[in-house]
Formats: structure tokens, sequence, C-alpha cells
């Protein structure tokens, strides 16, 4: 099959969808390999490295996405792409259509058939593709939610923790997923008083071991929400319901009520995000003010961090770009049900439940395209 690697787009966006360890073992199983020029640069990869494997690169990301049969790629495409979208693509990506009207209507209009990343998921309930990046931006959130927290920032003026005779910072955490406990292990070591709320009680419990008791657990309502919210410095929300649109726990209402100065970092921002008043922000111009609190709304946080969050990434993709480039998506998703999750559109059809409700669409199961 030939593979074909663009260049991201999206605003403060170093991370590429190949490494080098990629394009070895793409073109060891006899497929072809084009990357757009640069496309490494921002991870510290060079085209030199990428060709040393036997890939080609190509001048520009229209010839690159023109030569693809199957496109790998980080981010959902951006307006600027939805020209290069046809109905004999296969696309391997993020997308998040259920938070993206227009991405979902261009690749349906398109009959681009699209396998999202962070809808694979295992027999478990895991999603290893969203995993990686979960872990990185639930890292991440206590560090820039932090820096926010600074007076010159706007913020409260409150330093997390480790300061003896002094409270600690009050982090709540909405969600105890694979966010969730990375931002706790962090906010953590950086001294704070972390909560976490979460409606599943195996993932308080296992909070509970994780941290030897040091992480508060409770049991999410609209009532713990709204009395953990009320009495936060910061608050990170990291609510999934997979493929689906984020539930809204923190209302505008609630944030009126909060410390003068507090935090809010929505990692769920990419499916929507988790508190009434978000919006999508960009590394450029991260934060936005809400009555007297911050919010921070990032939604390609691991961006920030490419020579790290490339790495993770493309660990966890290359594994499954391996089974649809040799079996090609029918009888990769046949053979693999955890990929045949990750279908969310087809021949201009939505093929995700999550998707479909969002935007009241019809929705074509899955197993009756693999027949
Ligand atoms: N902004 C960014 O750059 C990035 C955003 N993300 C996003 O972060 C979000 C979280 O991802 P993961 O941690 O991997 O998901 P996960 O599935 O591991 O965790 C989500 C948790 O939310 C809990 N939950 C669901 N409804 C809830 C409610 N009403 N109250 C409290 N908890 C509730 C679930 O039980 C689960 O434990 C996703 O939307 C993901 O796309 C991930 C990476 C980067
Ligand atoms: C998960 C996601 O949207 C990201 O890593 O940017
Ligand atoms: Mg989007």
């Amino acid at each position: 099959m030939r593979i074909a690697v663009p260049a991201e787009v999206k605003n403060h966006e170093y991370r590429v969808a190949i490494t080098p360890v990629g394009v070895a073992e793409l073109v060891g199983h006899g497929h072809e390999v084009f990357i757009q020029a640069g496309a490494g640069i921002g991870s510290s990869i060079s085209d030199a490295e990428y060709i040393a494997q036997g890939a080609t690169i190509l001048p520009t990301a229209a010839e690159t996405w023109a030569i693809g049969e199957m496109v790998l790629k980080v981010k959902e495409p951006i307006e600027s792409e939805y020209g290069y979208l046809r109905e004999d693509l296969l696309l391997f990506t993020y997308l998040h259509l259920a938070a993206d009207k227009e991405l979902t209507d261009a690749l349906l209009a398109s009959g681009t058939t699209a396998i999202a990343y962070e809808t694979v998921q295992l027999p478990n309930g895991l999603l290893p593709l969203l995993y990686p990046m979960s872990e990185v931006a639930g890292c991440l959130a206590p560090q820039v939610g932090a820096h926010s927290m600074m007076k010159a920032q706007g913020g409260r003026g409150v330093l997390m923790g480790c300061v003896g005779g002094v409270a600690n910072a009050k982090v709540v955490i909405l969600g105890g997923g694979t966010a969730g406990q990375n931002a706790a292990n962090v906010a953590l070591g950086m001294g704070a008083d972390v909560t976490i709320l979460d409606t599943d009680l195996d993932k308080l419990r296992n909070t509970f071991w994780r941290y030897e008791n040091r992480v508060h657990g409770i049991v999410s309502s609209k009532l713990s929400v709204r009395e953990q919210v009320l009495a936060a410095d910061m608050v990170i929300g990291t609510v999934l319901i997979p493929g689906a649109k984020a539930p809204k726990l923190v209302t505008n209402e609630m944030v009126a009520a909060m410390k003068p100065g507090s935090v809010l970092v929505d990692v769920a921002i990419d499916q929507g995000g988790c508190f009434e008043d978000s919006k999508p922000t960009t590394h450029d111009d991260p934060t936005f003010q809400v009555h007297n609190s911050i919010f921070y709304c990032v939604a390609n946080m691991p961006g920030a961090v490419p020579n790290t969050s490339t790495w993770a990434l493309t660990n966890a993709t290359l594994a499954y770009a391996l089974q649809l480039a040799g079996k090609g998506w029918k009888r990769a998703c046949k053979e693999n049900h955890a990929l045949a999750l990750g279908l969310n559109t087809h021949a201009g059809q939505v093929t995700y439940p999550g998707v479909a409700d969002a935007f009241g669409l019809d929705c074509v199961r899955v197993s009756d395209l693999l027949d």
C-alpha cells in the first residue's frame, strides 16, 4: 500500500504521525511511504532520517495527500485540508467528530473512509490510541494550570504546594481515567491537595490504592461536583464518554461562584469540553476569562511537547497502521474488533453511534459493511 504522511498544520502542532522506526517497519513489510518535506522537523526528525529508512519525500501537502491510499496524521483535518479528502482515501488520525460538525460534513461529502484513533477500543474498554496522548495532556494540565494561577497571568497567585505552614492549592480533577490519573500524579508531585471525581467506582478504588490514600476520591454527581468546584483553586476537566460529546459538568453559574483567579483546564475540549463556557483555544492564545476565573482550553496540548508526544503516539499507532496497510481496512477491521470500533465514516455514512447521536444522523453498523 502507498502510505502518506503530511505535515501537521494546526496552531503550534509539532507532532508527526510517523518516525523513522515506522518507515522501516512499513517498508520492511513491502509498503511505500511518502512524507511531506519537513514534516518531522518539529519533532527533531530530518527528511534524511526518513529517506535512510526508505521513505520518499514529497515537496507539498497536495502531492502527499494525493499519492496516499492511506494517509496517517496526528490531528483532524482542518478547513484548509478538506479539499484533499476523497472517496478512495483511508484516513487514520484523531478526528473527535462529535464536537466537529464541519469536519463530519466534509468527510461525509467526500466519501472518505475515516478511522479515528480515539475510538479504537479494546474489549476491556481501554482506548489504546488515545491513551498515550491522554497521559501527556494529563501530565501537562497541572503544569499549565499552575502557570495560569500565578498573579501576573491573572490567577489567584497561589503556589501548588510544598511551603511549610501554608495550605496547599486545592486541585479538583473531574474524571479519573487516563488523563485524570496522570494529572493527579503530577499535581500531587507539585504538592497540591488533590481530589478526583468519577462516576466509575473502580476508578476511585484504584485511585485509593495507587496513591495510598493521598488523593481524595469522590463519586461524581451534580452536588459533589458543585461543592468541590466552588472550593477549588484549580479544576481539571478530563471526563469522557468515548466518541460522544463531553457532558457539561461545570456550569456558568458555578464559575460565577468560584474563587476569584481560580483556573479551569478543560482537557476534554477536543470532545467539546466539560465546562459550559469552554471554547477551543490555541497554544498562541491559550486562556480566556469567564467571570473572575481563567479557562485554558487548548485542543492539542501534546503538540507542545513533540519530542515526547510523537514517540508516545507512534509507539501505539504503528501496529494498527501495519494491520491496515497489510490487510486493507475491511479485512483489518473484520479481524480486529478494536480497530472496527475506530471506523467513524465510510462512503458518505456515519458508522459511529456517538457521532450520529451528536448530529441526529443515521448510523450504519460497521458489521454490515464488513460482510
Ligand atoms: N486537549 C488535549 O490536547 C487532549 C485531550 N484529550 C481528551 O481528554 C479526555 C479524557 O481522555 P481519557 O482520560 O483518555 O479518557 P478515559 O476514558 O480514560 O477517562 C475518562 C473518565 O471520565 C469518567 N467520567 C465519565 N462521565 C463522568 C462524569 N459525569 N463525572 C465524572 N467522571 C466521568 C469516566 O468514568 C472515565 O474514568 C478525552 O476527551 C480526550 O480526547 C486527550 C489527549 C489530549
Ligand atoms: C487526543 C488529541 O486530540 C491530541 O493528542 O491532540
Ligand atoms: Mg476540531
